[in-house]
């Protein structure tokens, strides 16, 4: 049986009070336990008058006749350091100390004296100082202990009569509590027990028949378990009775805010309005367990009352600092890729037109709201954790130049809280500011609260900036992108470190089969995409991003991004290939100018390589220069197929193989001769895509070469002829 494997070999036990009831049966299971025992007791009336030595020495005897080893001892617990004197003198050690001698001084409150104060009180709150006090480094040193201390039904609740004991008991209470903290690092653990025993003190006090079922035998094993070194319980308050036993918790309604902001003073008259609500505990209770926990609630109802819902003159303000490498991270967590060299000023420092990717902005805002309570607290009444939280819509505004290293001043603020019915949305906005106060961007972040709906708010919001759908022809373009399997682990680095993604326990808990990427970095790899083909890969053309998470996307997943040109609007939607479904909807990126190259609005490949950057360069500069259109007419295994027009007419066939590393002027279907290559070194390449070198230039300076034979079209031969004049 489990409960014969309870033993105490080795351990040494100092009961107090142990010459009867309660006291006598722990001394007697412990000793029956193998434990040595130190059977104290003064042996007083109850009332803790006379001393006798009878009762200790006669359940020394009951212990040893039994094989146990114990020793008695009479002193009073008030001489604490006595009694664990007598433990070390008899047994070498001492590792459980049950503080359970105590007396009764029973008066109603106003016929209490003093003495009737100070001697209950010296016998059970001083007596288990001391006697505790005395132990107390040598269970620290040897690094385990068990301390029970005694309180009552009495301290709990009251008891007429008892008001001296009463106190006195939970006193105990709080000292455990401090005490349990205190020994934890040296395995030291205090628990208190609230026992209902037929006992001296209690036999005239309890109704008979009650009595009589009321054996301290009952009570004994509790507390020996308490006392067992494999029992890991700690700082609990334990009643029992009868074989029967409960963990008392500390409990509190969940309380009301009385004042509106944390501007606000408040008044006896906003109290008493608020207190059918401040005391009701019919609804719910908190249970905390540590003075951290009730710290950490009090600042959260003061972030409340800096920003309640709705409020636009309560705001947060956080500041995040950051440097290259931080962007370099972003940029690598959003796939960001070497193999497009225009996405260098993304990726090396160095690089003379370094930048922070434009929606990396969104970051230092998200940290704030994150690092705050604002989203948390946004709900009246309701409280939420990280595993009920997706990212739902995001906003971007970019107003300056981003920086690629310094400090970011955010100012957040709750624009809106949302009901939608089971589950709600909380909209934040976010100004950010640079060092010299400067506003760069304004970032609008909704959260969508799984099952945090349901408190009666309004549905819509008339202030958050909508999400759009787009328009209802094919797209225009379409990119595909893989995620890498690793992608949520690499996007973390930059700050949002939620378990979700990448805790497979905690997205278990989320509802879902694994961890989930980041909203933001499946947005940032869709925008890229846009950037590449509207803006030339330049962020100084992003203006702003709108975009819903529809679904979540797995880490590895492809997204496809389709995308629609309105103007300086590019509409777009990603779809994961693998799952077929759609990860952002209703989404769009607002430019500056859509790029002069990308104005030709021709659908791309995907910007994967040298060689694609290479085609589109070269070809978007010189097509734009000779005003002509390109049109992709085909797309086999990485090979594109485009044909060039020139107001209204063909003017010449353009092939970008993406296998071969080469580009070719001809179409292999028209049955034209495809033995034309393009060649130009990396470096000078990278001047073309900064502007720094003109390609008809370098065509002409010969570092751009047309190898073979050049299948042009007279049309196309005669306008490059007019060029090259110029
Ligand atoms: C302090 C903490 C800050 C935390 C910041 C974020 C930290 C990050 O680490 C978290 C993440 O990155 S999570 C990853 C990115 N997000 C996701 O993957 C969510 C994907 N979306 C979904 O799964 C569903 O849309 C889902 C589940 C969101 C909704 O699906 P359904 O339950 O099927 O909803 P549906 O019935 O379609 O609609 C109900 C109402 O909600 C609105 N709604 C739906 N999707 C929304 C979304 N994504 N954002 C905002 N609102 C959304 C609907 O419009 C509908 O409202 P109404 O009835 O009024 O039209």
């Amino acid at each position: 049986m489990a409960e014969e494997n309870l033993r105490f070999d080795g351990r040494v036990a100092v009961v107090t009070g142990a010459g009867a009831g309660l006291g006598r049966a722990y001394a007697l299971l412990l000793g029956s336990r193998g434990a040595s025992v130190v059977v104290n007791d003064l042996g007083g009336s109850r009332s803790g008058d006379g001393k006798s030595s009878n009762v200790a020495d006669q359940v020394v005897q009951e212990i040893k006749s039994k094989g146990g080893k114990a020793v008695a001892d009479y002193n009073s617990v008030i001489d604490g350091e006595k009694i664990i004197q007598t433990a070390l003198e008899n047994f070498g050690r001492i590792d459980i100390v049950v503080n359970n001698a105590g007396i009764l001084r029973d008066k109603s409150f106003a016929r209490i004296s003093d003495s009737d104060w100070n001697l209950v009180h010296d016998v059970h709150l001083k007596g288990a100082f001391k006697t505790t006090q005395a132990a107390w480094p040598h269970l620290r040193q040897q690094k385990y202990g068990r301390v029970i201390f005694t309180a009552s039904n009495s301290g709990l609740y009251g008891n007429f009569g008892q008001a001296n004991y009463s106190a006195a008991k939970l006193g105990l209470v709080g000292l455990n509590n401090t005490l349990a903290i205190e020994g934890r690092s040296s395995n030291i653990n205090c628990n208190v027990i609230v026992p209902t025993a037929a006992s001296r003190l209690t036999e005239d006090i309890l109704p008979p028949d009650l009595y009589k079922e009321l054996k301290p035998e009952l009570i004994a094993p509790v507390v020996v378990w308490l006392c067992h070194e494999s029992c890991q319980e700690n700082g609990s308050v334990i009643e029992s009775a009868a074989g029967w036993a409960s963990k008392y918790a500390l409990v509190r309604s969940p309380g009301k805010v009385f004042r509106k902001s944390i501007t606000d003073n408040a008044s006896p008259e906003s109290v008493r309005a608020a207190w059918p609500e401040i005391t009701d505990v019919t609804k719910r209770f908190e249970h905390l367990g540590s003075i951290e926990e009730a710290t950490g609630s009090l600042l959260t109802h003061i972030e409340s009352l800096k920003s309640p819902p709705g409020s636009s003159t309560n705001e947060v303000e956080d500041s995040y600092t950051f440097s290259n490498r931080d962007c370099i991270l972003y940029s690598l967590g959003i796939g960001v890729s070497v193999q497009n060299l225009s996405n260098l000023r993304f990726l090396y420092e160095n690089h003379p037109e370094f930048s922070m990717f434009p929606t990396q902005a969104i970051i230092p805002g998200q940290m704030a709201l994150m690092s705050s309570s604002l989203i948390t607290s946004a709900i009246p009444g309701k409280q939420f954790d990280l595993s009920q939280v997706l990212h739902g819509e995001q906003y971007l505004e970019v107003y300056e130049r981003l920086p690629t290293t310094g400090t970011i001043k955010n100012v957040c603020k709750v624009i809106d809280v949302l009901d939608k019915g089971r589950h709600a949305v909380i909209i934040a906005g976010v100004d950010s500011y640079n060092e010299d106060g400067v506003k760069l961007c304004y970032g609008e972040m909704s959260t969508f609260i799984v099952n945090g709906g349901g408190f009666g708010g309004k549905r819509t919001s008339s202030k958050a900036i909508e999400a759009q759908d787009p328009p209802s022809r094919k797209p225009d373009s379409s990119v595909e992108a893989k995620t890498s399997i690793d992608q949520a682990a690499l996007y973390r680095l930059s700050g949002d470190t939620n378990p979700l993604h990448i805790d497979p326990d905690f997205a278990a808990i989320g509802g879902f089969d694994k961890p989930i990427l980041h909203g933001l970095s499946t947005l940032g790899t869709a925008v890229r995409c846009v950037l590449i083909q509207f803006a030339n890969n330049n962020p100084e053309l992003f203006k702003s991003v709108k975009a819903r998470f529809a679904k979540p996307t797995i880490p590895g997943e492809t997204l496809r991004t389709d995308m629609w040109r309105e103007g300086n609007r590019i509409h777009f939607e990603t779809t994961a290939i693998e799952s077929n479904k759609k990860v952002i909807s209703g989404a769009f990126v607002d430019l500056h100018k859509v790029d002069a190259a990308a104005a030709a609005e021709q659908p791309k490949s995907s910007p994967a390589s040298t060689a694609q950057l290479k085609s589109d360069v070269v070809f978007a500069t010189m097509i734009d220069r000779l005003n002509a259109k390109p049109e992709l007419t085909k797309k086999i295994n990485g090979v594109f197929l485009y044909k060039i027009t020139s107001g209204g007419q063909e003017v010449g066939r353009w092939t970008t193989d993406l296998k071969k590393g080469k580009i070719y002027r001809g179409d292999p279907e028209k049955g034209t001769k495809v033995d034309t290559t393009l060649q130009i070194e990396d470096a000078d390449m990278l001047e073309m895509a900064t502007g720094k070198l003109n390609p008809q230039a370098a065509f002409m300076k010969g570092k751009l070469k047309i190898q073979g034979n050049i299948m042009l079209s007279q049309k196309l031969k005669d306008l490059l002829a007019a060029e090259s004049k110029m």
